[in-house]
């Protein structure tokens, strides 16, 4: 992942439950048909180790099939245990280091970084793939104790290379200006699995708004 010349592109979160993997394996399939997709990131909350592996496993041939990078959220052994792209570290969630290690060189850590350039330099002198900052609006998909500016991104994006995700709360009529900040990825939940037409209407919404 390098910033040069690169398209700002749109890295999508899981819902927190997926009760019926192949069922939701097929609607995938659908959502990375409507448009580009770079990242999916499974972020099951209260799932099994098993039940995160095995869904990882499910969605991976659909991931391939698009060229979607799939990472499993907070945990790197079971990144591991999958065999998926990489893994999105929280700050609670182990160092980039000893994700590196485990998942090699070659496999992608992200790293919440809140509001803090401060963090986000910590995470890349450690190796990290990309740096995310949020939240930057309100958002019912997690309880969030840090407000991030887009001034973050423009500032990030002036002095490093590795690429920033921005998340929170992100909706079509927000993404562009996050877009025109610096950021070169725009992370979506809600917007996409909630929005009134259905997830594969709102990814085809979001490409028209980070391709202009
Ligand atoms: C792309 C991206 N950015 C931030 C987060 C949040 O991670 P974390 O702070 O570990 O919180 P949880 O997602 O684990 O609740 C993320 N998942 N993805
Ligand atoms: C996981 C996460 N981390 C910071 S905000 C957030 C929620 C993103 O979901 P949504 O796009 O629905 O706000
Ligand atoms: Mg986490």
């Amino acid at each position: 992942m390098t910033t040069s010349d690169q398209p700002c592109r749109l890295y999508l979160i899981s819902q927190s439950e997926i009760a019926d993997a192949d069922a939701f394996a097929a609607t995938l399939d659908g959502v990375f048909k409507a448009g580009d997709v770079a990242c999916f990131q499974l972020r099951l909350k209260g799932a099994s180790d098993d039940a995160v592996v095995a869904t990882a496993k499910t969605l991976m041939p659909v991931c391939e099939a698009h060229d979607v990078a799939l990472l499993i959220n907070d945990r790197a052994d079971l990144a591991h245990e999958a065999d998926v792209d990489g893994v999105h570290l929280g700050q609670g969630d182990g160092s980039v280091k000893k994700a590196k290690e485990l998942l090699g060189l070659d496999r992608i850590v992200g790293v919440t970084c809140h509001n803090s350039l401060h963090l986000a330099f910590a995470a890349g002198e450690q190796g990290a793939d990309y740096v995310a900052f949020g939240a930057f609006y309100p958002t019912e998909t997690k309880k969030t104790e840090y407000h991030a500016e887009k001034d973050i991104l423009t500032r990030w994006d002036e002095i490093v290379e590795i690429p920033s995700v921005a998340i929170g709360g992100i909706t079509t009529d927000t993404a562009a200006e996050l877009k025109e900040a610096g950021a070169h990825f725009i992370a979506v939940c809600s917007a996409v699995w909630q929005h009134a037409d259905g997830p594969a209407a709102a990814v085809r919404a979001f490409n028209q708004i980070l391709a202009d």
